[in-house]
């Protein structure tokens, strides 16, 4: 399983608990995550995670081109709802990459609580 990992600041903290209560299935899967949200999973759970640019220089597009030509077989993207972000775009850009791709995309909690269990159970 091929994963990106991606939260904007305001969802970090819910990122790290979420990958805690995951960690057996995310050491198996081949991970990769924006800048920050790389550093801080790697230093919480020593997680191997190939890092692209922070999501506002241009990670969220990186990982979108890689998820393009099929490189991805999910993507977790904790966004902040409450809070602006200046690359909207490229947020938008990821997750219309999925759909255009039928990856599944979890972008809250609950839903990537569903796809953990289902990509354990498989
Ligand atoms: O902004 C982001 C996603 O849009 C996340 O980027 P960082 O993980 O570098 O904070």
């Amino acid at each position: 399983m091929r994963l990106a990992l991606i939260a904007h600041d305001g969802r970090k903290d819910a990122m790290i608990a979420l990958a805690a209560d995951h960690l057996p299935l995310l050491r198996r899967c081949t991970l990769m995550a924006t800048g920050t949200t790389g550093a801080r999973l790697a230093a919480a759970h020593g997680l191997e995670i190939e890092r692209m640019l922070s999501g506002p220089m241009g990670g969220d597009l990186q990982i979108g081109a890689r998820l393009a030509v099929g490189e991805l077989d999910g993507v977790i993207f904790l966004r902040d709802p409450m809070t602006p972000q200046p690359h909207e775009p490229d947020i938008n850009a990821l997750v219309r990459a999925c759909d255009v791709h039928d990856v599944p995309c979890a972008t809250n909690v609950s839903t990537a609580r569903l796809l953990l269990a289902s990509w354990s159970e498989g």
